[in-house]
C-alpha cells in the first residue's frame, strides 16, 4: 500500500524534531531516508507507527489516517517496525520469537524460513547467540509474521558487514515483490544505497528531494544471491 505523508510536525516536550515532512512510498517501493546522528530518522519511523504522536499533518497507508491513532491501531492497520538495535530477546530462541509474534496471514513461518533460510539453520539459538546479521534478519521474520502492508527499518545495516548489508538489500527487494512498501532510514550512504537505489535526505527534520542511483549498484545486486546473514 502506498504511504503518503504531508505536512507532519513532531517532535518532544517543548522541542520540534520534524517540520513539516512530506513524503510518498508507492506501494511495492523502497526508499531510504538518510541523515546524520539526530537528523530525526527514528523520530520519523516512530511518528508512522505511532510511538511519536503527529502534532500535526496527515500520514495515510492506503486510504486509511495513521496519524492520532494508537501505536496498535497503526500496527493492526498494517505498519511493522524492524527498531534500531534489533531489539531481539537474549534468553528466547529463534523458534520462540517466532511462535510469539505469529499472528494469521500469509507470513507463514515456513514461508518467512524460505525467505531467511539462515533463521532456519538456527531455531534452536538463543537472541544472544546470533551473528548481527542473524539477530538482523530474526527482526525482520518477526515484522513480517505481524502481515504488514508498509516495513520500517531503523538503520538494519548499522554494524554489519557490506555483504551482510547486501543480503538485507536481498531481503528487501524479494519484499518489494510481493507488493510490501518499505522506508529505511539509514546513517550510512552506502548501506543506504546497499538496500535501494530511492534515496532522499534529512537534515533537522526536514527532508529533500528523493533521487535515484541507478546503476550504481548492479554490481553489488548481483553478487548478493549466495550470500547469507
Ligand atoms: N525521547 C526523546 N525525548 C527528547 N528528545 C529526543 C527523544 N528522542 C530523540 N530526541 C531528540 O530528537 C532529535 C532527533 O533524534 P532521532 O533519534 O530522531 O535522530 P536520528 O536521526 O534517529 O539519530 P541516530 O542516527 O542517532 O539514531 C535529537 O535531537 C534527539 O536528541
Amino acid at each position: 500500500m502506498t504511504l503518503t505523508i504531508e505536512g507532519v510536525h513532531a517532535g518532544y516536550g517543548g522541542g520540534t524534531v520534524l517540520h513539516g515532512v512530506d513524503l510518498v512510498v508507492p506501494e511495492g517501493g523502497a526508499l531510504a531516508v538518510l541523515g546524520m546522528n539526530g537528523a530525526g530518522k527514528t523520530t520519523l519511523v516512530h511518528t508512522i507507527a505511532g510511538l511519536v504522536k503527529a502534532r500535526s499533518g496527515s500520514i495515510r497507508l492506503g486510504d486509511v489516517e495513521l496519524a492520532g491513532r494508537p501505536a496498535h491501531r497503526i500496527a493492526r492497520a498494517g505498519v511493522a517496525l524492524v527498531p534500531q538495535g534489533r531489539r531481539v530477546f537474549a534468553s528466547l530462541t529463534v523458534a520462540e520469537h517466532l511462535a510469539l509474534s505469529r499472528r494469521k496471514g500469509d507470513w507463514t513461518v515456513p514461508r518467512i524460513l524460505e525467505l531467511l533460510p539462515r533463521l532456519g539453520e538456527r531455531l534452536t539459538h538463543k537472541g544472544n547467540q546470533l551473528s548481527g546479521g542473524e539477530a538482523q534478519m530474526l527482526a525482520i521474520a518477526r515484522a513480517l509474521l505481524t502481515q504488514p502492508r508498509l516495513l520500517l527499518l531503523d538503520e538494519p545495516c548499522e554494524g554489519l558487514a557490506v555483504d551482510l548489508a547486501a543480503r538485507v538489500r536481498a531481503v528487501v527487494a524479494e519484499l518489494t515483490r510481493t507488493g510490501l512498501t518499505v522506508l529505511l532510514v539509514e546513517q550510512q550512504p552506502e548501506h543506504a544505497r546497499a538496500v535501494t537505489d530511492r534515496l532522499v535526505d534529512l537534515a533537522n527534520g526536514v527532508l529533500g528531494t528523493v533521487t535515484e542511483h541507478g546503476d550504481e549498484n548492479t554490481e553489488g545486486a548481483a553478487g548478493i544471491s549466495s550470500s547469507r546473514a
